[in-house]
C-alpha cells in the first residue's frame, strides 16, 4: 500500500499509511475502536476502495467477523464451495485447526469458538499467499490459540505474509506494527 487513504461515512480514518509486505513477513495493526482496522483489511482485501493511494496485491484470503461460510450446508460441505473455487483441498485446514471431527455438522451449529477455528480453516485450506485476519484471536480457547499460531508461523515458513488486526497480543515473530489512531 502506497499513501493509502480511507475515508468512511465521510469520515477520514487515516491517510498517507505504507504498507509493504515481503513474502514470509507479518504486520500487526492496532488501535482503539473505530480507528479503521478492519476496513484497513477490507481495503487489502480488494473489498473497499480507498479515498486515494494505490494497493497491489497477491491472491487473499479474508477472516472477518463474517464467517463466509453457508449456514446451512455441513462444515465440509461450506468449505468444499470454496476449495472448488480455489482448487484447494478443505481438509488440511480442518486438521490445522483441529476440527476434522466437525466436518459433517451443520455450520450453523457450530459454537463461537468452532465457528472461529472454521474460519481459519478456510483461510488455511485457501492456499492464498496472503492472509488478512481481523481479530483473529477472538473466541478461541487456548488450544485454537496455539493452532492459530503454528498455522501463522507454517504459512511464513513457506513464503506466506499474514495482516492481522487484534486488540490480543498475537505471537507473530519480527511483525511490523501499524497503529493506527
Ligand atoms: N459501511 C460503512 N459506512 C460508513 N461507515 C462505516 C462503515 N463501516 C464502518 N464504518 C465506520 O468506519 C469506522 C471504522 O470502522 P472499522 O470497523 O474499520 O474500525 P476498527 O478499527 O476495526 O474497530 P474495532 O476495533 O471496533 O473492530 C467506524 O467509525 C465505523 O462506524
Amino acid at each position: 500500500m502506497e499513501k493509502v487513504a480511507c475515508r468512511r461515512g465521510g469520515r477520514l480514518l487515516f491517510e498517507a499509511l505504507d504498507l509493504e509486505l515481503e513474502p514470509g513477513a507479518a504486520a500487526i495493526v492496532t488501535g482503539p475502536n473505530g480507528v479503521g482496522k478492519s476496513s484497513l483489511l477490507r481495503i487489502a482485501a480488494g473489498l473497499l476502495n480507498p479515498a486515494s493511494g494505490t494497493v497491489e496485491r497477491t491472491q487473499a484470503a479474508l477472516a472477518d467477523e463474517r464467517a463466509a461460510l453457508d449456514e446451512r450446508l455441513t462444515l465440509s460441505g461450506a468449505l468444499s464451495f470454496w476449495t472448488r473455487l480455489d482448487g484447494s483441498a478443505a481438509t488440511p485446514g480442518l486438521a490445522a485447526m483441529g476440527i476434522a471431527h466437525l466436518a459433517p455438522v451443520p455450520v450453523r451449529m457450530l459454537s463461537t469458538g468452532q465457528r472461529k477455528r472454521a474460519v481459519l480453516a478456510r483461510v488455511v485450506a485457501s492456499g492464498a499467499p496472503l492472509w488478512l485476519l481481523d481479530e483473529p484471536a477472538n473466541g478461541l480457547d487456548s488450544d485454537g490459540m496455539k493452532r492459530l499460531v503454528g498455522a501463522m508461523a507454517a504459512h511464513r515458513a513457506r513464503g506466506g505474509a499474514v495482516l492481522a488486526a487484534s486488540h490480543q497480543p498475537l505471537a507473530l515473530e519480527e511483525a511490523q506494527r501499524v497503529a493506527l489512531g
